[in-house]
């Protein structure tokens, strides 16, 4: 209801487009590696999924990196395919030679970064970016331009330098949190500042160092940012980025904005993500986690029995999951008969309590829930089925 009431969902609200960047900053989260095919299986298992914009690597890198990023983009895929670049020509030529129609050039934009990468001399790096651009549309890619560290950069050298991009071709401009620092309610004042400045698109790139990243690339969207940048679950440097699955989710439930994503392959998306990096998904991450729809405490089993939506934010299946009822040492007399009689056993109250008590025991002493065997032994031999 709350989603169907909600301001954005108004039809003039324009669609929020998808640059999938798992096969770059996911990849830079440390430890990650990626071989050759593995890059090719997860832009193809994205492409098929219908996210629109695949951020593919830095053909700088040059080496297995660039013909990764060469094999994605000789496959025709129906996504936008997206290098990463300095402001550096070599690097864009490396771009070129990958085959990518597509670039996006970085600039720091904070004092600090600045000082550390171009030495403080913004003017030209500014000029370094105006080259930059030109010589990749001459060689006829779009371009789209990067604020490193937009979060801590003064606000007016950010248009500025927004502007410039724009006015020298640049088709988007990517608002990036670079470490994560921003809330939501000053993403939003930064964010909205800078798209009622510009007249290309804005994108949201943010990072989850205080667990906000997903919070913030939503704040983002409100302020009118058209672009958000994300990874399959939420894979990126240091604490990652915002999640694939959760920006889709939210924008979907929060907002009714559908992205247009074959939402259902989510599991399937994550758990081959999480194979190739050697790195399982936490139980209760957001979306894909093996707990998220799963029910073990006696009050919430007790109405997911009677309605679902009680403890479900949206039904399981819309993710590629379903719904667990489990038993533990929360659990309640109502989720506990539930499970046995669909196993056949129905008990009366007083061995239905018993079996209660020796669950408890039990799940405390094995720290886990119990596996329907496990639970089906602990019926009393002398118990009385509640029929007789
Ligand atoms: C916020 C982000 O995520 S940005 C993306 C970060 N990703 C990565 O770094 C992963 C891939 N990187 C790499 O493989 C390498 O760093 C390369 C190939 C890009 C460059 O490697 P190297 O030449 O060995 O340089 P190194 O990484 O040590 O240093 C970075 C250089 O890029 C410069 N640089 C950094 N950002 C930019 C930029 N946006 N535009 C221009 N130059 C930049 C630095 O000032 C430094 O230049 P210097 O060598 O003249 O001092
Ligand atoms: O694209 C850019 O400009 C930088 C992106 C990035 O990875 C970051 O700022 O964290």
């Amino acid at each position: 209801m709350y989603a169907s009431s909600h301001p954005l969902c108004s039809p003039t609200v324009k669609p929020v487009l998808i640059n999938d960047t798992t096969l770059r900053d996911g990849e830079q989260a440390a430890g990650i590696a990626f071989g050759i095919e593995e890059k090719v299986a997860i832009a193809k298992f994205l492409d098929a999924i219908g996210v629109h914009e695949l951020e593919v690597g830095i053909p700088a890198m040059g080496h297995d990196e660039a013909q990764a990023i060469r094999a994605i983009a000789d496959l025709g895929l129906n996504a936008h395919l997206l290098g990463w670049n300095r402001a550096v020509i070599s690097d864009i030529e490396a771009s070129i030679h990958c085959g990518l129609r597509r670039i996006h050039i970085s600039i720091p934009v904070s004092d600090m970064q600045i000082q550390v990468k171009f030495g403080g001399r913004w003017v030209a790096m500014l000029e370094r970016l105006r080259d930059c651009i030109n010589f990749a549309r001459d060689h006829g890619l779009e371009v789209s331009v990067g604020g490193e560290d937009s979060s801590r950069a003064d606000e007016t050298f950010l248009i500025d330098a927004a502007q410039y991009a724009q006015e020298w071709g640049a088709f988007r401009f990517r608002f990036c949190d670079t470490v994560g620092i921003l809330d939501p309610f000053s993403t939003h004042d930064k964010v909205k500042k800078l798209v009622d400045a510009l007249d290309i698109p804005v994108e949201m790139h943010t990072h989850n160092d205080m667990g906000l990243a997903t919070a913030n690339a939503l704040a983002g969207v409100r302020a009118g940012a058209t672009s958000v940048n994300t990874t399959v679950n939420g894979l990126g440097e240091r604490a990652g980025n915002a999640a694939l699955e959760e920006v889709v989710m939210s924008l979907k439930q929060i907002y009714g904005i559908k992205a247009g994503i074959k939402t259902q392959h989510f599991l399937e998306l994550s758990r081959f993500v999480a194979k190739s990096v050697q790195c399982p998904v936490p139980p209760w991450k957001a979306i894909v986690g093996e707990n998220t729809f799963a029910h073990e405490s006696g009050i919430h089993a007790h109405g997911v029995l009677k309605n679902p939506s009680t403890y479900e934010p949206f039904d399981p299946s819309e993710v590629g999951r379903q719904r667990r009822l489990v038993v533990g040492k929360h659990s309640g007399r109502h989720l506990l008969r539930q499970l046995l009689h669909d196993h056949g056993v129905d008990l009366s109250a007083e061995n239905g309590q018993q079996v209660l008590d020796a669950v408890r025991d039990r799940s405390v002493h094995l720290k886990r829930n119990l596996t329907v065997d496990e639970l089906l032994s602990l019926i009393p031999k002398t118990a009385i089925p509640s029929s007789c």
